[in-house]
């Protein structure tokens, strides 16, 4: 299991914005995702999408390594941040936005 911790432990610490979802940015195969997608996509934010349907160890790892049971799974700076409720309260609110640029990550225009 080393392996897939190495390869998780990677994309959280190599790109500053990563979202653990079922299928891609341009194509997510789940709604709860596809809402994370749409929020990410409207605040203007660069990140990475990593598919875990793509495998089954991935699916499971994720969880392991965030002690977090579902996905969509967003990390920001090598800090998980949460699941679909909470990045949709934190933008309801308008905190998101703020604590991406107080975390120094690019957001065109809306903040
Ligand atoms: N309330 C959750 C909704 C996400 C959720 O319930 N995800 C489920 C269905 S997509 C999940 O990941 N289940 C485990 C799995 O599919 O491996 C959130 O805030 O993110
Ligand atoms: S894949 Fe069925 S609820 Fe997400």
């Amino acid at each position: 299991m080393s392996g897939i911790n190495d390869y998780i432990d990677n994309e959280v610490k190599g790109n500053d914005v990563v979202l653990f979802m079922k299928g891609t940015p341009g194509f997510p195969q789940c709604g709860f995702s596809g809402q994370v997608v749409q929020i990410l996509d409207y605040i203007g934010a660069d990140y990475k999408g990593v598919n875990v349907l793509d495998s089954a160890e991935l699916r499971q790892g994720i969880k392991e390594y965030s002690n977090w049971p579902t996905i969509p799974q967003l990390y920001v700076k090598g800090e998980f941040v949460g699941g679909c409720d909470i990045i949709r309260e934190m933008f309801q609110a308008g905190e998101l936005q703020t604590f991406l640029v107080e975390k120094g990550v690019s957001v065109k225009g809306a903040a």
